[in-house]
């Protein structure tokens, strides 16, 4: 789906990224983790062909047969919430302040050539998919009378009109309270085709991706299954990055969440505490779970 090859990204002189590579498959949610300034927007812009004046790409870069890096900004632009589409952290300014919901996400589809009619019709459709409730007024509604959560998830329906193969989230539910948090990295998890996740918050790349790169210095500095990384971390920044964190250490009595199993392939990389978390038997079925306060991880055992 995406293959990226010694992506280096540079303003004049100066290296912001440095030979990055990874490949997306069809369908894989993969998380892009790293402190602030390590280049993951830097890195997810200039796939999009977004980078910012003064700020170059070289490399290569492509999204099935397509070229993204090296092409003239055109071949970028019909890619562009075609193809793969983008949800950035702030849907306010994202979002066209004096233009109702229903025609923003209709745009997006008459700028790739559907009859204005039926693009209408269908933004009221993928409003619904999004889960905000009354679609057909929320259409006719302005952002400033949504709430946050609300206009992140009119985000997501824009950048699933057209059906693109690969997304990319920037950060996308920074700016949300926790149980807004929780739902929409849920309907993420859900919608998205093949997923290109940018968080700094490592229990969140946990709840959503299979695979993760971690960036350091502009520079992808490991890369693995949730799983392997997780539990055993090999660079230095990863090592300091998980003992930060509020993931359960290993030795913590955890209070166990009762409920049925979710739906296989929910969770694909299965309990990626499951090494720490004192509950878990080679038997038993452990999955991660974000816990009330949305950050801190426990483990869901059907058995107890
Ligand atoms: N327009 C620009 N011109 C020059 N340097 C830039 C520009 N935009 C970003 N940078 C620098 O490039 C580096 C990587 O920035 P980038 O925004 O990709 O980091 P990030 O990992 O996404 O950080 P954050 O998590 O804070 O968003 C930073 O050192 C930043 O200061």
């Amino acid at each position: 789906m995406l293959s990226v090859e010694g992506l280096t990204v540079r303003a004049d002189a100066v290296e912001l990224v440095h030979e990055v590579s990874f490949a997306i498959a069809p369908g894989e949610r993969v998380g892009l983790i790293g402190e602030s300034g390590s280049g993951k927007s830097l890195t997810a812009l200039s796939l999009m062909g977004l980078l910012p004046e003064g700020v170059t790409a070289s490399g290569r870069a492509r999204l099935g047969d397509r070229d993204l890096v090296g092409v003239p900004e055109g071949r970028v632009k019909d890619l562009r919430g075609r193809e793969m589409s983008m949800v950035f952290q702030e849907p306010m300014t994202a979002l066209n302040p004096v233009m109702r919901i229903g025609a923003q996400v209709a745009e997006v589809m008459t700028l790739h050539g559907r009859p204005s009619g039926q693009a209408r019709a269908r933004a009221v459709e993928l409003l619904e998919r999004v889960r905000l409730p009354g679609p057909a007024q929320v259409a006719r509604a302005f952002p400033h009378q949504l709430s946050g959560g609300q206009r992140q998830r009119v985000m997501l329906a824009i950048a699933l009109a057209n059906e693109p193969g690969l997304l990319i989230c920037d950060e996308p539910t920074t700016a949300l309270d926790v149980t807004v948090q929780k739902q929409m990295l849920e309907l993420i998890a859900e919608v998205a085709p093949a997923l290109l996740f940018i968080t700094h918050d490592l229990a969140v790349v946990a709840s959503v991706c299979e695979r993760v790169l971690v960036m350091y210095g502009g520079r992808v500095v490991e890369s693995g299954t949730i799983r392997e990384v997780f539990t055993h971390p090999r660079h230095r920044y990863t090592q300091g990055l998980l003992a930060a964190s509020k993931l359960t250490p290993r030795g913590t009595r955890l209070p166990a969440i009762k409920g049925s199993v979710p739906p296989a392939g929910r969770f694909p990389g299965g309990c990626v505490f499951r090494n720490r978390c004192p509950h878990a038997t080679p038997t038993c079925e452990t999955v991660p779970e974000l816990t009330g306060d949305g950050h801190a991880f426990a483990c869901w055992h059907p058995a107890d």
